[in-house]
């Protein structure tokens, strides 16, 4: 008698849940094993957010960046469903969605990622703006474009947070401003990207300084209003005026993910064995930045897209092997190194036994990117694009 088919439902459509998705789907399932998998994320399309920075500069624009998941999932036989997770009910095996729908699950994999913290501080919540999503980016986009058409002569803009994102974005944004620009880069520590190679933290600092970027190092946001930010600095305290607030200041677990009686550590990332599944809930995956997850070496697994990357592949084998009678594997994470863009025609990478900056990181960077995009239909049209590109902008002038 031909068994129901096991149902897979992943929760978050990003670096973890969307290439765990497209993995499943390539596996070699027997015609009577194949499971159904659904892919369930709030928003209708995926975001490649190393490169969200190049929307506000124009390098690139959203369909490269961000395509619509029914684009990405045609002929994969992968079932997408645009809805929020509100809650997940693991002894009836059960995700409750906001919209009202049930889906029953047989393997769930958790992939919700994060979320920037904004309630740690008066007024940033209603003042400053976060740089995570497709939506952060266009509210920002709107802000500066107002900004850029008022008469003002300079444009004073705070960016809380100095590590990859704030660093990018500054670097970025004073490219995009020119002269206009007044930057000051605010950060807790005594230093800028404190988790980042020598080489890469010295290429970022020379960055920073070639656009006369103003760092304020240990320094804490005592509360932001409209125009003004109050800074403390080893106890000296000094509001002074501003234009725009930008909110970097990393990543806290999804809310979601934090409620739920699993074992966490002080960050609320869900802890898991090197099989990516959560402790006693051999059914239950869980990767990226929700994920507590030492690998197979006992390496601390950092929370970024190469991590979700690489999790996602063995995250979907073991769910096969876990439906096919097979041994599972440990995750192995290989730290291939780390790349920034520092402005509009800048980059840092250090991986491979290499250490680039400059143009050549730049093009690099690119390249590498577009390598990992999730599907080769989606690598042909944003390549082909960036080829032709340059020659339609030429017949254009
Ligand atoms: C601007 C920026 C630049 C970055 N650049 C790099 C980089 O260069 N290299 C790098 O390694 N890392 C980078 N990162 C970090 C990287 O984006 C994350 O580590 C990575 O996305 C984590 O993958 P994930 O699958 O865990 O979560 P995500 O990729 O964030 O995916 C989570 C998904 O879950 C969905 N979701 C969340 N809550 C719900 C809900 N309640 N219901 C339904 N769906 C939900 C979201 O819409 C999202 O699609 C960057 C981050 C930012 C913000
Ligand atoms: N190019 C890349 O590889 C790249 C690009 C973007 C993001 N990422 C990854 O994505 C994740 C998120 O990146 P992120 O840049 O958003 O976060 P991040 O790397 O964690 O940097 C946030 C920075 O803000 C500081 N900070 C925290 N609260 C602050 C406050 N109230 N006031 C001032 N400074 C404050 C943090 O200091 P403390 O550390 O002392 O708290 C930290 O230096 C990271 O894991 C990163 O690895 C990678
Ligand atoms: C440092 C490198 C990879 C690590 C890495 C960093 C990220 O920020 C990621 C974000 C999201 C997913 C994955 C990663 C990630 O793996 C890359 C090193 C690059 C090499 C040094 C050379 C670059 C050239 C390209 C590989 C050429 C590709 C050509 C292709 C046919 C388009």
């Amino acid at each position: 008698m031909s068994q129901q088919p096991a149902r897979i439902c992943i929760l978050g459509g990003g670096f973890g849940g969307l290439y765990t998705a497209l993995r499943l789907s390539q596996l070699p399932w027997e015609s009577n094993q194949k499971p159904e998998i659904i892919l369930v994320d709030q928003n209708d399309r995926f975001l490649f957010s190393p490169l969200l920075y190049e929307l506000l500069t124009g390098e690139l624009q959203t369909w490269e960046i961000a395509p619509p998941f029914a684009e990405l999932l045609q002929n994969t036989g992968i079932r997408f469903c645009q809805a929020a997770v509100s809650d997940i009910d693991i002894d009836k095996m059960h995700v409750h969605l906001q919209d009202g729908v049930d889906i029953e699950y047989d393997r769930l994999v958790l992939a919700l990622g994060g979320e920037t913290p904004l309630d740690m501080v008066p007024g940033a919540t209603s003042h400053a703006y976060p740089f995570r999503t497709i939506t952060d980016a266009y509210r920002l986009e709107e802000r500066l474009r107002i900004l850029t058409e008022l008469a003002a002569e300079k444009i004073r803009i705070a960016i809380i947070g100095a590590g990859y994102s704030g660093v990018e974005l500054a670097c970025k944004l004073s490219d995009r401003l020119g002269d206009r620009g007044r930057f000051r880069l605010v950060e807790l520590s005594d230093q800028i990207l404190r988790t980042s190679p020598d080489f890469n933290r010295e290429a970022a600092q020379k960055a920073l300084e070639k656009r006369g970027i103003f760092l304020d190092l240990e320094t804490k946001v005592e509360s932001i209003t409209q125009d003004s930010i109050t800074l403390d600095y080893k106890n000296q305290v000094d509001t002074i005026p501003v234009d725009l607030v930008i909110w970097t200041v990393g990543t806290r677990v999804n809310p979601v993910v934090r409620s739920l009686p699993f074992k966490q550590n002080q960050r609320g990332q869900i802890s898991t064995i090197p099989t990516l599944q959560v402790i006693d809930y051999p059914h239950i995956f869980a990767l990226g930045d929700i994920a507590d997850c030492q690998d197979a070496e006992g390496q601390q697994v950092p929370a970024t897209a190469q991590s979700a990357f690489q999790q996602a592949d063995y995250t979907a084998w073991n769910i096969w092997a876990s439906l096919t009678n097979r041994p599972l594997l440990p995750f192995r994470y290989q730290q291939l190194g780390e790349m920034m863009a520092l402005g509009i025609d800048n980059a840092t990478l250090t991986g491979l036994g290499m250490k680039l900056d400059g143009n050549f990181a730049y093009i690099a960077r690119r390249l590498a990117y577009l390598y990992r995009m999730p599907t080769l239909d989606h690598q042909l049209k944003v390549g082909f694009n960036w080829l032709a590109r340059p020659i339609i902008d030429s017949l254009s002038k």
